[in-house]
């Protein structure tokens, strides 16, 4: 089985900031808060789009970030949420983290997974409102949204098998036609490896074609390496048959051909079913197209065949529409045995962790605060003003912040750092 693989970056949309306005007149607070609350920043959101069938796509663009949420606005008006960002992708793709903890597995067509949450809107000053501070100066900033790389997997079947007698020409033909070689793994044979590419046609669908190393004669009875590779060709959805045209060293094409095919039969009947395009190879080569022409008369007229020079690269786009329309028409019958062998649950999982913060030392002495709630907390204070930070104090000291930094031995006037942020420690 082959496996693509990219790496990209998402964050959710950050959360609009809370406002902080007051009634009637600015600036004169006894009008009682107006301020209204941020809204949500959209979620990054992947969603199975049946008709993709690589993740080509995502090696021109690798980067996703769901947009922000308004803010809140004056007269308790509350800012709205943004849209959420869906990023399609093939059937069967899985998406991990780094180390490879597994996000989310998606299968079926339209099945969607929320991998980067966007953050929630800050709070305006209205929210804050006490019988004993009716009129606070006091609003959040909007939650960050979650921000992480993420590792998108794709177990692919070859859609495409290339088969044909050895030299006839089908690594050059991928060579020429492919732009993305995906990385092969999971492969359990050390002496062949098939050769993966990702095709993309001039109108944009693509697919990924693999070229199988030469089928020789008596593959069908385990002469030779033939047998590994024929277990390949039964996972592609449709195969390219490659013919030598120049008929080289008194070799006969269409001899060639009917062999090629007697082994596919012999190595299992189903694949005479499996649809195939025969390609005339080697047309730049002297007698190529009287060579052609025998063959086409041997082989009967309705059978099309695709007059190439993979060389010189002539009629490659006709192949590649005729190779993307057959396999719009071809099934997916090859997924499912997949996916039983992989039999890996349908699941994701992903928990904001809240953890709680770290204390460590920096050369200077300075204390150094560090953890995802305790910078979260951060970037949702607004420090120009004196009521937030007052309610940041507080909130650290609820989460025995103070009381952490005073069993580490921080005394009046030490610093500490967060973030960009430094304060002094004060007992
Ligand atoms: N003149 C001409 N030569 C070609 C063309 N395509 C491939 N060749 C040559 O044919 C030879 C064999 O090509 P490969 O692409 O290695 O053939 P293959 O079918 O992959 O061979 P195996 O790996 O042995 O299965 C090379 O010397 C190529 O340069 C073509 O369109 N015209």
């Amino acid at each position: 089985m082959f496996v693509d693989h990219v790496k990209i970056y998402i964050k959710g949309g950050d959360g609009g900031d809370g406002m902080v306005a007051f009634r009637r007149e600015k600036y004169v607070p006894n009008g009682g808060p107006a301020g209204g609350d941020g809204g949500r920043g959209g979620n990054v959101i992947f969603e199975v789009e049946e008709g993709l069938r690589t993740l080509m796509d995502f090696r021109y663009k690798r980067h996703f970030k769901a947009n922000r949420g308004e803010h809140g606005m004056s007269k308790g008006m509350h800012g709205r949420g943004a849209e959420d960002l869906i990023v399609k992708v093939p059937p069967g793709t899985v998406v991990m983290t780094e180390d490879g903890t597994i996000l989310a597995d998606l299968v079926e067509h339209g099945q969607q997974a929320v991998v980067a949450k966007g953050g929630r809107g800050g709070r305006g000053n209205s929210r804050f409102a006490t019988p004993q501070n009716p009129a606070p100066e006091l609003s959040e900033k909007g939650e960050p949204g979650q921000e992480l790389d993420v590792v998108l997997e794709l177990k692919v079947l070859a859609d495409v098998g290339l088969v044909g007698f050895p030299s006839v020409g089908k690594s050059t033909l991928l060579s020429v036609v492919s732009a993305a070689k995906p990385k092969i793994a999971e492969y359990h044979f050390t002496t062949i490896v098939p050769n993966l590419g990702m095709v993309q046609t001039e109108d944009g669908r693509s697919f990924a074609m693999a070229d199988l190393p030469g089928l020789i004669e008596g593959a069908s009875e385990g002469v030779g390496l033939g047998h590994q590779f024929l277990r390949h060709i039964e996972r592609t959805r449709v195969i390219v048959h490659v013919v030598d045209m120049s008929a080289m060293e008194g070799r006969d094409p269409y001899d060639d051909y009917i062999t090629i095919n007697e082994e596919l039969k012999n190595y299992n009947l189903r694949l005479t079913e499996r649809p195939q395009l025969v390609v005339a190879n080697k047309m730049d080569m002297p007698g190529a197209e009287e060579n052609l022409e025998a063959f086409k008369e041997k082989i009967g007229a309705d059978i099309k065949i695709f007059p190439i020079s993979a060389i010189s690269r002539k009629g490659l786009s006709e192949l590649l529409f005729a190779i993307a329309d057959l396999l719009e028409v071809t099934g997916e019958f090859l997924l499912h045995e997949v996916q039983e062998e992989s039999d890996k649950s349908v699941m994701y999982k992903f928990e904001s962790e809240r953890d709680g913060f770290e204390i460590t030392r920096d050369d200077d002495g300075a204390y150094v605060l560090s953890g995802s709630s305790i910078e979260r907390l951060f970037k949702m204070t607004d420090f120009s003003r004196e009521d937030t930070i007052r309610r940041f104090a507080r909130q650290l000291r609820g989460m025995g912040v103070d009381e952490a930094l005073r069993e580490r031995g921080a005394k009046d006037g030490d610093t500490v750092r967060l973030l960009e942020f430094e304060f002094e420690f004060i007992e």
